[in-house]
């Protein structure tokens, strides 16, 4: 049973009371009254409100789903659909021209372009990682992945090292150049280059030389006493690359943060981030590691001054949308908080640290709380979150918009009408970027009862997603923020297929976005190289001078004329989406983890989170009610893949197999069954629910963890 106290007329569960009262409020000098009291007011005034916006999202659902059932069988009729759209509100007029004008953004993200790594709030260990993934080993990203291509032994292998080092030389030939010859051929002379203005410095001890590219740093580190530099004709031991510029700590998709504890855990690592005190400590190889945050890096610039650049990733965080409620807090009447405004309110307060100096590093040069917000729909939405950061910031005393807010545009709504959320948010955007697995599972979801959708891998040359991605460019450069904001695009899925991102990802910058998202270090790292092949304020510029694509490409669903495929491809389909929403589920519920590599039906690991989840469960859902796969079907593909997941899982002692009495598999059948009626399409109300049954049966005795799923109250 959870243990409240009542805090200023709200439940606040102990553990949060404790955490606020003892750790986050002390050192800011505020009184927890002050700060109760105040919360207590934003959420009665917010409340309501985020109840009325996710009515108004029910209503214009229904009102779709309405307008397709009456044209069941009949072509689709764009000017009608727009026209049914704009009628109900969903469409809204476009806002005049107009630029946003935040102000006080850092460089990261208003004025450089490279990697955005994504990272779950929950893993210490990884958010760690991530947050010193500013600057990666070149070397060691090459080695270590299928760029190379042949397969890694256990020692060091001089032929796959020599590959590296060719590989990173003609990086450095393309990027900056020498004045003469190749970096190959450098041999003992010191390094003189094509363009001498990309010299910025060197290393304090004097072996290490820094360059610049297109705005990112690149160390060559010359070691003749390091194993690599002692072998080189030139003694180079490293090539070290400024990485990710900027890092998503995610208390939203790749979490399984379902009561107070889990969000206060997520909390204290933020705390942790921002104060400069997180520090894990695990076994790796045969060895204890201790990891805590990386210091800045100090150089000598060629005039003899100190330079000092950043050893940490500029860190974001991303909160929760409008959708769910948290136990964690209870309100006068009794019901649960809506867990986004907890989430706006705590981890402000927890950046405020940041904000007055008061942990070990600096996060933000420039004073701002970075605050990404996901799975808006529409204006409405982005308006709200813009007065609900205005009522923090004067809860916590904070400048006016001091907390920034990254829009993701990943809804269909928000991006059938980008310019008008740009706008909510104007004063304090400093980023859009393209979710498009989130955004693919509400395309499916809002055109449910259109007919039976395309197959997920043809998903991609579908109408609507190249209007989506190239209208999200163009309309976030018509609004102004090339130089204050950036423009993001997606998750690259495949952490493992480093060869593969390195051919495609660079599309992403060609496109003329400032950032993309990456899954790991080493993708930051590899992913780099693509900032230094693309210059992203040319392609800006070119692109600046687009019309924007299409509405009506946009609102286009992506259905297919009929049952266009053989029972095979039929059942291929079938049980990969059903492959990676049990291989997801199994370890959401069971472990806790709320994102997972798990192998596809073609042993490809994916990065499976609860946007692709979203997406697998919308697309059965979406074949069952239009005939294109049967009841019995799911249920034997459910069987068929559980027993594969079961395998996939076998070396792992705690892992409980999918048998018929699996809270994992039941959900996973909620999942689907209930995917048609669930708001949006969204997995969180079903996770939820089953994890918390879950985590409230591994505290019982044994015995009771046996009793059979039908015997629980999961409703
Ligand atoms: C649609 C969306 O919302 S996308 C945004 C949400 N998705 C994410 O945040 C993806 C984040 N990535 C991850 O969680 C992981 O990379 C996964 C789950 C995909 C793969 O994890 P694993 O299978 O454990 O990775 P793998 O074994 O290849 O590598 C683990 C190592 O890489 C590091 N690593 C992997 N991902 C990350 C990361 N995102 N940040 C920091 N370090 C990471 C780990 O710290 C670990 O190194 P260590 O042993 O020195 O600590
Ligand atoms: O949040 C990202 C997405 O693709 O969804
Ligand atoms: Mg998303």
């Amino acid at each position: 049973m959870q243990d409240y106290r009542e805090r200023a007329g709200l439940l606040v569960a102990a553990e949060l009371a404790a955490f606020v009262e003892d750790a986050v409020l002390p050192p800011l000098g505020m009184d927890a009254d002050t700060f109760w009291s105040g919360a207590a007011g934003i959420f009665a005034r917010f409340a309501p409100e985020n109840a009325a916006l996710l009515a108004t999202r029910a209503d214009m659902q229904t009102a779709i789903d309405a307008w397709f059932d009456t044209r069941r069988g009949q072509p689709f009729d764009s000017a009608a659909h727009t026209a049914m759209l704009r009628d109900i509100g969903y469409l809204v007029p476009e806002p005049a021209p107009f630029a946003i004008d935040t102000a006080g953004v850092d460089d990261e993200i208003a004025r450089r372009a490279g990697p955005q790594l994504v990272v779950p709030m929950l893993n210490a260990r990884f958010l760690l990682n991530a947050a010193n993934a500013r600057w990666g080993s070149l070397y060691d990203a090459l080695y270590g992945s299928d760029v190379i291509p042949g397969k890694q032994g256990a020692g060091y292998d001089p032929t796959r090292g020599a590959l590296v080092i060719a590989r990173a030389k003609a990086f450095l030939d393309d990027a900056v150049p020498l004045a003469d010859g190749r970096w190959a051929d450098l041999g003992r002379a010191a390094p003189v280059l094509r363009d001498p203005s990309q010299l910025v410095g060197h290393g304090a001890d004097g072996r290490t030389v820094l360059l610049r590219h297109h705005g990112l740093h690149i160390e060559v580190r010359f070691d003749d006493t390091h194993p690599v530099g002692r072998d080189d004709p030139s003694g180079i031991a490293d090539v070290v690359l400024e990485a990710a510029l900027s890092t998503i700590c995610d208390l939203e998709d790749s979490v399984a943060a379902v009561d107070a504890a889990d969000k206060v855990a997520g909390y204290a690592n933020w705390l942790g981030l921002m104060r400069g005190d997180l520090v894990e400590r695990f076994a790796k190889g045969g060895r204890d590691v201790t990891r805590r945050l990386s210091g800045d890096r100090r150089y000598r610039t060629a005039e003899g001054k100190e330079l000092v650049l950043p050893g940490r990733s500029l860190l974001l965080v991303r909160n929760v949308g409008l959708l769910m409620t948290t136990p964690a807090v209870l309100l006068p009447g009794g019901g649960e908080a809506p867990e986004g405004i907890l989430d706006a309110l705590v981890t402000a307060l927890i950046g405020l640290h940041d904000l007055r100096g008061l942990g070990q590093h600096r996060n933000s040069r420039d004073g701002s709380i970075y605050i990404v917000k996901p799975k808006l729909h529409g204006p409405a939405e982005a308006a709200f979150t813009d007065r609900l950061f205005d009522a923090v910031e004067d809860l916590l005393d904070l400048p006016r918009h001091s907390i920034k807010v990254g829009v993701m545009d990943e809804e269909r709504r928000t991006s059938a009408n980008l310019a008008a959320c740009i706008h909510a948010v104007r004063h304090r955007i400093m980023f859009i970027n393209t979710g498009f697995l989130d955004r693919t599972g509400d395309e499916i979801h809002t055109a449910m009862r259109a007919g039976p959708v395309l197959r997920k891998g043809a998903m991609k040359d579908a109408a609507w997603i190249k209007a989506y991605e190239d209208r999200n460019v163009q309309i976030g450069l018509a609004c102004g923020l090339a130089g204050r904001a950036q423009i993001g695009k997606g998750m690259w899925a495949m952490p493992d297929r480093m060869a593969d991102m390195i051919g495609q990802k660079v599309a992403h910058p060609q496109s003329g976005a400032t950032t993309a998202w990456v899954p790991s270090p080493t993708a930051a790292t590899l992913h780099a190289l693509h900032y230094h092949a693309v210059d992203v304020a040319a392609r800006q510029a070119a692109r600046g001078q687009e019309p924007v694509a299409p509405l009506a490409d946009l609102l286009t669903p992506p259905l297919s004329a009929g049952r266009n495929w053989s029972d095979a491809d039929v059942r291929e389909e079938l049980d990969n989406n059903v492959q990676g929403l049990l291989g997801y589920v199994v370890r959401w519920i069971d472990a806790g983890v709320g994102c997972s590599k798990v192998p596809d039906i073609h042993d490809v690991g994916l990065m499976e989170d609860r946007a692709t989840l979203r997406i697998s469960s919308q697309h059965i859902a979406n074949w069952l009610l239009h005939g294109i796969v049967s009841r019995d079907e799911v249920a034997a593909s459910l069987r068929r893949m559980a027993a594969r997941v079961d395998e996939q899982n076998a070396g792992d002692p705690a892992y409980r197999p999918l048998a018929r009495d699996s809270l994992a598999l039941a959900a996973a059948e909620a999942l689907i069954h209930g995917g048609v009626a669930a708001p949006g399409g969204y997995t969180e109300p079903a996770l939820h629910r089953f994890r918390l049954a879950a985590k409230a049966l591994a505290g019982q005795e044994p015995a009771e963890a046996d009793r059979p799923v039908e015997a629980l109250a999961l409703g």
